[in-house]
């Protein structure tokens, strides 16, 4: 059976008359990781701090491990971490010190809390640097040890890449995997930056105009993304002969520069290459290509035809 650890049934906000989002219905499986993608303006945030307890609902109901009504929902949000604006980091302080200062006012009790929250994230050797000298990937991962104080189930992380190198990019993303895989922590982040999130959630759950407009798994999204071979060759015209005339396909698309899309043979290259050497054809580019994500994403809101 499955087991869902938060249900969103319909759930709408209104601002003044304005509609932020409209019967959003979600169901997050525990250890999964979801990926939230939208426009600016889409309702990402206004969807998190209701589920974060920021903010409430026009209409629509909220359950937490099963459980609807506020007081379950008080409880259920203790099991919950989230960084959805910048963390409250004190800059005058080290990683520990921070960590002290929330472990007081969450009233955790676990000894060297702050040590093990600090060890997930890496920043254990960080010693008496003060908060004001670590980097942005730094001070982002000092935010989601603030979060794992309470040993959550649910993490949700609006932006955490936002801003961040390739370095501190990569970095985020193994933690975020590692807190799915080792702590079986459901994770549901928003991001702009498509192909990271790609490459991190195992769920995208499409947003737009505080609507879903899609939900999809990863494997779903690889099964619907056109895969295909793009060769650049000496002799363009022969090479889209050899194509239809030998190897019988139409299934192509010669782009500007003469190069060839080839959407078939995507799974037997080693005859498409054969029968292009047999005609004396110079392959100079041959490489198996997808669309991506973002592709995918500007496709379904209608970004690009
Ligand atoms: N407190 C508020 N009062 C009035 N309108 C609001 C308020 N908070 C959000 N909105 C509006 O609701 C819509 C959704 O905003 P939200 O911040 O949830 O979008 P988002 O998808 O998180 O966008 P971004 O990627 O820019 O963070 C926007 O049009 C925003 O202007």
């Amino acid at each position: 059976m499955t087991t869902y650890v938060l249900e969103a049934k319909n759930i709408s906000k209104s601002y003044h008359g304005f509609q932020a989002l409209e019967n959003v219905s979600i169901s997050l499986e525990k250890g999964k990781v979801y990926g939230l993608i939208g426009q600016n303006g889409a309702g990402k945030t206004t969807f998190m701090r209701i589920i974060a307890g920021l903010s409430f609902p026009t209409s629509g109901e909220l359950y937490l491990f099963h459980q609807s009504g506020q007081k379950a929902l008080q409880a259920g949000r203790k099991q919950m971490g989230s960084m959805i604006e910048n963390p409250s980091i004190l800059g005058n302080m080290n990683a520990q010190d921070n960590l002290h200062v929330h472990k007081i006012l969450k009233g955790i009790k676990e000894e060297n809390v702050e040590q093990r929250v600090l060890e997930i994230v890496g920043l254990g050797h960080t010693g008496k640097k003060k908060a004001k000298d670590f980097s942005l990937g730094m001070r982002q991962r000092l935010g989601i040890a603030i979060t794992l104080l309470g040993n959550p189930e649910i993490l949700m992380l609006d932006e955490p890449v936002n801003g961040l190198d390739p370095s501190g990019i990569a970095e985020m993303r193994q933690l975020i995997k590692k807190l799915a895989a080792n702590y079986h922590m459901t994770i549901l982040l928003s991001s702009h930056h498509l192909a990271e999130l790609h490459q991190t959630a195992d769920e995208f759950i499409i947003v737009n105009e505080g609507k879903i407009l899609k939900t999809l798994s990863h494997d779903t999204l690889d099964q619907q993304i056109d895969k295909h071979i793009l060769i650049h060759c000496n002799e363009p015209e022969k090479l889209q002969e050899v194509l239809r005339e030998y190897l019988h396909t139409e299934n192509f698309i010669v782009q500007p520069d003469q190069s060839v899309k080839l959407y078939d043979f995507i799974d037997k290259k080693e005859e498409l290459s054969r029968t292009l050497i047999e005609h004396d054809i110079i392959v100079t580019t041959f490489a198996t290509q997808e669309e991506t994500l973002e592709n995918y994403y500007l496709q379904l809101i209608g970004g690009v035809s």
